[in-house]
Formats: structure tokens, C-alpha cells, sequence
């Protein structure tokens, strides 16, 4: 039998996105790989795009009935029931730095046999990432922040073509003369993508990385209109900004854009914020004097532009995927990554 992948129907319905777009589906049955395709009204690839293809398309939730060898391949959380997961996962499982929910989940895989196979832990030989949404969730929440420290954000957010949100970044740019902004984690690929959108903005940026953090120059920090924070934390560091930030001299901040939205983890680095915010409610105000600080921290930007998104997310997974079923290096390391989280787990 030939080696199957099935594509997940997200269960968000603002979900848009897809890791396998219908041009990455056509690569992989050449590779030798099948893709069965669960039908979905939100996906930005229409169910006859993936069909033209010549993939079966089936319903939503077929994957719970799925061979045992096939493998389920998704972007964003699974529903809560079963109780056990009996599949090979492929998607952001959110569930290895200690995140709400995150021991119940792997305790479903546990029981039914399962595995996840996290896209945030691809990862090559060094350790760096090989599939990643980054630089178009940078992009877009670059983009939410100049428009929030316009006075310009669209309330509530929905999906956007690229062409449109340029064009409003171009719009937003008179409206902002000198302001500054500050991109933390600026040499990935988050932060090239909030360099780039803030240029269009016609904001400058200071571009920080790990080097400029070391010493961090609070005074510095704070003397930014906007902070973009997109530093990919692995382990606890010293935070970026704290509530003693709040009432420094010279405080010009006023937008703070959490690419990393990693709020609910111990490696949230901005601790002056704490929770999610949403596409209906984008912004969050978290200081309120002298100078009020918005907070945008969204943890689906790239879905805002979900045909760049998936063009780009799946250009980079398709190769990777036959190698899964030949045991390529970088999925053993996924699987030795699940393996170290389910142990010690407590049943
Ligand atoms: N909100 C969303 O929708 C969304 C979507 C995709 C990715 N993300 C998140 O964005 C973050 C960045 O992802 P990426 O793909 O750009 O990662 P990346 O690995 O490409 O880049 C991370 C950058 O952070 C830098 N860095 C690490 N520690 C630092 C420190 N202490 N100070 C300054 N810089 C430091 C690294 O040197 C690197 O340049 C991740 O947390 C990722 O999970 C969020």
C-alpha cells in the first residue's frame, strides 16, 4: 500500500490555512505519497482544487477512522474527544512547554498508541527550525501594530489579501510620521517579516537580537512607539519588559505586538501581559497611565493571510514528507522530542 497522508479539516472555522496546498498534494503523489483531503468550506484551497488533483476528498472528522498507518496531517489543535489518539500527528500541538491543557493532551496519545509529530520541533541537524509560519506572522502582526498606533485597525479582524493589507500599510504611513518601533528576535523569520511590513508602514525599526538583549537597555526599549516581540524562546531568560517599564522616564511605547503569543508559558518573556487576544477583540489595553500600552497577542496571525501562508508553510513541508515514512532524520528527531515529553507523565 502506497503511504498515505490525510489532511485535517481545522476545527476553528476563522482557520483558513492549510500545510498541504493543492500544487504541494500534486508533488507528493509524484514523491510516491498519497493525500486523502477532508473536505473543508474555510480552507482557502477549495475541496475541487485538491480533486483536480486527484485527491479522494472525504468528510470532515474522517480521520478518526482512518487506517492506522496513515498519517493526519493538520496545523492548529485536535477536538477534544477521543480520549485516545491511535494516529501519527503532524501539527502544532502546542503541548511541550507547559501550555494549558498540554498533559491531557499528550495523555490521549499515550493511552491510544499515538504520536505527535510537532511542526514547531522540525528541526535540522542544528537545531533550527525546517518548516515554520514565521515571517508571514510577523508580516501581519507588524502590520495589526501599525495600524492599532494609527488609530486605523479594523475591528474585527478577518482574513486579508496581501494586496489589501499593503495597500492599507501605505495608507497607514502617513498617518505616523516619526514614529519608531523596536523588533525583538529581528533577525528570524518573524522578525524579517515585521521589518519588512513596518517598512511598507514607513516606520523605522531597531532590529534586536540575541546580542542587543544580552545587555538589555531598558531606557532604549521603551523610548519605541511600537515593540514587535518575535524571539523564539527555548528556555527561561531574563523578561524584555516588566510593570517597573511602566513608569520610566522617557516611555514613548504605547503598541506591544507578541508575535510569540507565548503568554501562557513559562517562557513568556513579556509578563506585563498574560493572556490571548483575539481577532474579535484584537487589542487589550494592559497600562493605563501616563501613557496607555495596547497589547495585540494574537496566536493565528498568519491566518489573517492564509494564501501566503499556506503557499509558503507548504513549500517547505511537501519535500519533507516522503522522508517520513523512510524514517529521515529530522521526523526522528520529532519523535524523540514527543518521546521526552510523555515521559514522566503521570497517567
Ligand atoms: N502568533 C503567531 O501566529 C505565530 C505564528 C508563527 C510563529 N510564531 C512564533 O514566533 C516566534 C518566532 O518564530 P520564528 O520562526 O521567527 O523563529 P526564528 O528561529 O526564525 O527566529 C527567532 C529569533 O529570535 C532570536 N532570539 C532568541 N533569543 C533571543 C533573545 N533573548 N533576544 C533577542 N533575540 C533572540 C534568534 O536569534 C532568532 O533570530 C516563535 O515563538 C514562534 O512560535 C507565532
Amino acid at each position: 500500500m502506497r503511504p498515505t497522508v490525510l489532511l485535517r479539516a481545522e476545527q476553528r472555522d476563522t482557520e483558513q490555512r492549510t500545510p498541504i496546498t493543492p500544487k504541494g498534494a500534486a508533488a507528493l503523489h509524484e514523491a510516491g505519497v498519497d493525500v486523502v483531503v477532508e473536505s473543508s468550506p474555510e480552507r482557502v484551497f477549495s475541496d475541487d482544487a485538491y480533486e483536480a488533483v486527484g485527491c479522494p476528498v472525504v468528510h470532515a472528522g474522517s480521520w478518526l477512522t482512518a487506517p492506522p498507518e496513515t498519517v493526519v496531517v493538520g496545523i492548529k489543535e485536535l477536538p477534544d474527544e477521543p480520549a485516545e489518539l491511535r494516529h501519527r500527528h503532524v501539527y502544532f500541538a502546542h503541548a511541550y512547554k507547559g501550555q494549558t491543557g498540554a498533559d491531557d493532551l499528550l495523555r490521549r496519545f499515550v493511552r491510544g498508541g499515538g504520536e505527535v509529530l510537532d511542526l514547531e520541533y522540525l528541526v535540522d541537524d542544528t537545531g533550527r527550525r525546517v518548516v515554520a509560519f514565521g515571517y508571514w506572522a510577523g508580516f501581519v502582526g507588524a502590520s495589526l501594530g501599525a495600524m492599532q498606533a494609527a488609530g486605523r485597525l479594523p475591528v474585527p479582524l478577518r482574513p486579508m489579501h496581501l494586496d489589501d493589507l499593503t495597500g492599507e500599510l501605505e495608507e497607514v504611513a502617513g498617518h505616523l510620521a516619526g514614529a519608531t518601533a523596536v523588533v525583538t528576535g529581528a533577525w528570524g523569520r518573524a522578525g524579517r517579516g515585521a521589518v519588512d511590513a513596518l517598512n511598507l508602514a514607513g516606520i523605522g525599526s531597531s532590529r534586536w537580537d540575541r546580542d542587543d538583549t544580552a545587555a538589555l537597555d531598558s531606557d532604549a526599549l521603551v523610548a519605541h512607539d511600537l515593540l514587535v516581540h518575535c524571539v523564539l524562546a527555548t528556555e527561561p531568560q531574563p523578561p524584555l519588559l516588566t510593570d517597573a517599564d511602566r513608569t520610566r522616564p522617557g516611555r514613548r511605547l504605547r503598541v506591544l505586538v507578541d508575535v510569540t503569543a507565548d503568554v501562557t508559558s513559562h517562557l513568556n518573556l513579556l509578563p506585563v501581559s498574560d493572556v490571548h487576544t483575539s481577532w474579535a477583540e484584537p487589542v487589550r489595553r494592559i497600562w493605563h497611565e501616563p501613557v496607555p500600552l495596547d497589547a495585540i497577542v494574537i496566536d493565528n496571525l498568519p491566518s489573517l493571510l492564509p494564501k501566503q501562508a499556506s503557499d509558503d508553510f507548504s513549500s517547505a513541508l511537501v519535500p519533507l514528507l516522503p522522508g517520513l515514512f523512510a524514517g529521515d532524520a529530522v521526523w526522528q528527531r520529532a519523535a524523540q522530542t514527543y518521546q521526552r515529553s510523555i515521559e514522566g507523565l503521570q497517567p
